[in-house]
């Protein structure tokens, strides 16, 4: 099974490109990077408390304290029993015996509730209706709602033990949320994370003689779930690739019907319609393949959306056909290596970590190496993803001599018999000569140890950039001899057709595409299927 899988994903054989030239020194010394990556700054909150100072003591003016006797003070300040009432104001003992006649009543009226409920009904069935005080008159309806709510403390105090901590997130994603200190925890009223309120089913205090158990335990029976999980319906590849293409496909398809709503085929609909194609990347090539043959097919007839949508789905499988190759993989070099370049941002290692869950699942040994030693939260990403794919990793610190990290990586996943090595890089902006030297080194460095080596150049693109990603693999394409690309991003983005124009001009092949951050969002590149989606057709 797992060899299916890998031939379905990946063919076996030896690449079809040509090998990198070897036989360069090596040049493993260290160095730091002089380009500045962005950071993000983090915001400062601040926030000034007044403190209002009380009254002054009662002095009289001379400093002398005045000396007055108990009952002066009495009299001072309790106003004699027969001025309270017309001051609104009930004594003390007064309010003492009207709770406790109060309490008697209230008593009275639950006792006469229960009777009324046949001892027959197990307690758990009891209606709601009979037990309800108020419904029942034992508690009185609150005359002001508003008036209560205003009475009531602002700030509910929040228990540290009820706030999720990173701990209690999980590993489903490589990006671990993190908690705010427990004062910074937004509040349900703000629309944010509130902290989880106490269940009534779960176990709040530890019964008597029971071990005090560390926090995340419970002690007691087990807890049943009061709501049935209710499971999503697993989604196809092509639903998810339409789903991830929607905003290229209705932004296009959306303008093709407008243009050709009640309008017979003419030259001016066809310029129209070649402008509409262009702007949205596909191409001049395409465009003109597209609005060449609605031409000879349609002149003078009239034309509707779906029409033009039918014939652009397929030019565009034609162009995307000879680029739509599996990922070769030569297993006949141990292990065979992945280099994986290209700017900063573009899902690179991401993708890696989505390559290995691939690899390893269909029970290939894989090692990942941190080649991107500019950014100590890469290193950290990409060990992340080892560990979720169980895959050997390799990192080194940060700023160390990425070619040397990539020499000590190939040693040492030839040692440990891996099938697939998959080195990540920085990300680097084309126009950047050093660091597209440095690119240019590790390829030179990884030949020494085999002249085919890295078999695989790989260099992922970002769909959002649009007519930048074709400069891009001209460059690199000519630094490090890129062999094969894999788009991302193309979830999200209305340039999904950046795709099209780029296998047009580059022919290289496009072996994975990216429509999400999620483990399973890497699929491998179907002509047909892509061609469909973008002209918002079905499969
Ligand atoms: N929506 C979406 N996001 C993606 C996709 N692939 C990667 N990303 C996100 O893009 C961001 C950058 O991805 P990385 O894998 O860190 O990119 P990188 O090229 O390694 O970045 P540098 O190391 O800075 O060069 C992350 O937030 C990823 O989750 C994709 O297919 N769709």
């Amino acid at each position: 099974m797992a060899l299916s899988f890998i031939k379905k994903v990946f063919t076996f054989g030896k690449p079809a490109e040509e090998p990198v030239p070897a036989a360069v020194e090596r040049e493993l010394e260290p160095r730091s990077r002089d380009e500045d990556l962005p950071v993000a700054d983090d915001p400062v909150l601040a926030e000034e408390m007044d403190t209002a100072g009380g009254p002054a003591a009662d002095i009289d003016e001379g400093g002398v304290e005045a000396t007055v006797s108990e009952d002066d003070v009495e009299s001072a300040i309790l106003p004699a029993a027969d001025q309270l009432s017309d001051m609104g104001v009930v004594p003390l003992s007064l309010l003492e015996a009207e709770a406790a006649a109060e309490a008697e009543a209230e008593s009275q009226t639950v006792a006469e509730t229960v009777t009324e409920i046949p001892a027959s009904v197990p307690l758990k069935h009891l209606p709601h209706e009979a037990a309800d005080p108020v419904e029942t008159g034992a508690l009185e309806q609150p005359a002001d709602l508003e008036e209560i709510v205003e009475k009531l403390p602002e700030e509910v105090p929040t228990e540290p033990d009820e706030i999720p901590t990173e701990d209690d997130a999980g590993l489903d994603s490589p990006y671990q949320p993190i908690s705010p200190p427990a004062g910074e925890m937004p509040g349900r009223a703000e629309g944010g994370i509130a902290p989880a309120e106490p269940s009534e089913t779960t176990v709040a205090e530890p019964e008597t003689g029971s071990p005090i158990l560390p926090r995340g335990f419970a002690t007691g029976p087990k807890v049943v779930e009061s709501e049935p999980v209710v499971l999503q319906p697993k989604l196809s590849w092509f639903q998810r690739l339409r789903i991830g293409l929607a905003r290229t496909s209705s932004q296009l398809t959306g303008q093709i019907a407008a243009l050709f709503t009640k309008r017979k085929l003419d030259d001016e609909t066809l310029q129209d319609l070649e402008d509409l194609l262009i702007q949205a990347d596909l191409g001049v090539e395409t465009a003109m393949r597209v609005t060449d043959t609605l031409s000879s097919e349609r002149y003078g007839k009239d034309v509707t959306g779906e029409d033009v949508s039918r014939i652009m789905a397929s030019e565009i499988a034609k162009v995307l056909k000879p680029v739509a190759r599996p990922l070769q993989l030569d297993l006949s070099h141990k292990p065979h290596v992945i280099l994986v370049v290209g700017v900063n941002g573009t899902g690179k290692t991401t993708t890696i970590g989505k390559l290995a869950a691939k690899l390893s699942g269909a029970g290939l040994k894989v090692m990942l190496a941190a080649g991107d030693t500019f950014r100590a939260a890469a290193i950290e990403q990409l060990k992340i993803w080892a560990d979720r794919t169980n895959s050997e990793f390799i990192g080194t610190k940060l700023g160390a001599d990425a070619a040397g990290l990539a020499y000590d990586a190939f040693e040492q996943a030839k040692a440990k018999k891996c099938d697939v090595l998959i080195v990540d890089t920085a990300g680097r902006l084309q126009n950047k000569a050093e660091l597209m030297a440095e690119l240019e080194k590790i390829v030179r460095v990884l030949g020494k140890l085999d002249p085919d080596a890295p078999h695989t150049v790989l260099q992922t693109l970002d769909a959002t950039t649009g007519q930048n990603a074709l400069s891009q693999v001209e460059i690199f394409r000519n630094v490090a001899g890129v062999n094969g690309l894999i788009m991302t991003k193309l979830d999200g983005t209305a340039r999904g057709g950046i795709l099209v124009a780029i296998s047009a001009k580059h022919k290289l092949p496009v072996y994975f595409i990216g429509v999400g951050e999620g483990v399973e969002d890497l699929e491998p590149f179907e002509a047909e299927d892509f061609a469909h989606a973008i002209a918002g057709l079905g499969q």
